[in-house]
């Protein structure tokens, strides 16, 4: 069953003021991603992979094209319908330390969500927090710790507990494990995919290792200059 469909998205910039030049950073790209499935996107650096993500998360508005969401035009979405798909869709970056507040201990981190979109009572918050940290295999000494005082892997284990508390559907994971070293990056790989399994949650999966891409994917969309070129 699909969950994401992207017809013809383009994303084009526009640099210099008197020159104009049109810079195609995505160029006219389609594929679908089913409900528990993960899509590979790969290409080499600034073929517009991470413009794909961000277009169709609707963090930057696309110059073209349509994206479909669980059966719903997405693509010009404004407002509170907008702020309930900034739930369902959800993103991981390569660095976590760039999503988390440096001042905040990890409890608070984990907390914030829930607070901000209401997900729970005050005093089902401390069980919710437990319940993500055993989910993601955080142990709970960390919890009153602060960012500088974990690893790279915990970090991002704690930014996929933040993300879980939301209940998303679509997780884009960019370059998410390509900082850590193969050993970690194995471990989160497999707990994206256990929660796959546990949550039914679809993947676009941005990398630039193809061993990884292979072995974590359904299927593996090649991105050339803007374009889908290539199908595995
Ligand atoms: N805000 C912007 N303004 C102008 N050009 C941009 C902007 N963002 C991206 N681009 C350009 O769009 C193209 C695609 O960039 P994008 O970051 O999507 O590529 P990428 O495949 O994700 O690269 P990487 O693997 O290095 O992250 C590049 O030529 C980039 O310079």
């Amino acid at each position: 069953m699909t969950l994401l469909s992207v017809e013809n998205l383009k994303k084009y910039y526009y640099s210099g003021v008197f020159n104009k030049k049109e810079i195609r950073a995505v160029d006219g790209v389609d594929f679908e991603i089913n409900k528990g499935r993960t899509l590979g996107l790969v290409g080499s650096s600034g073929c517009g992979k991470t413009t794909v993500a961000r277009t169709i998360l609707r963090l930057i508005e696309p110059t073209e094209g349509r994206i479909v969401f669980e059966k719903k035009d997405i693509t010009k979405l404004r407002g509170r319908g907008l702020k309930s798909l900034g739930c369902e869709m959800q993103i991981i970056f390569q660095n976590p330390e760039s999503s988390l507040n440096p001042r905040m201990r990890i409890y608070d981190a984990i907390l914030e969500p829930l607070r901000i979109h209401k997900l729970c009572s005050a005093d089902e918050e401390n069980e919710k927090i437990l319940k993500l940290i055993e989910i993601v295999n955080l142990n709970e000494e960390l919890l009153f710790r602060y960012p500088h005082e974990l690893s790279g892997g915990q970090l991002q284990r704690v930014v996929i507990a933040r993300i879980l508390s939301l209940n998303p559907k679509f997780i884009v994971a960019d370059e998410a494990t390509s900082m850590l070293d193969p050993l970690v990056q194995a471990q989160i790989l497999n707990l994206l995919k256990d929660l796959q399994i546990k949550f039914g949650i679809s993947y676009l999966f941005i990398s630039h290792d193809m061993d990884v891409v292979e072995w974590m994917c359904d299927e593996i969309a090649i991105m050339d200059k803007g374009k889908i070129v290539d199908w595995k």
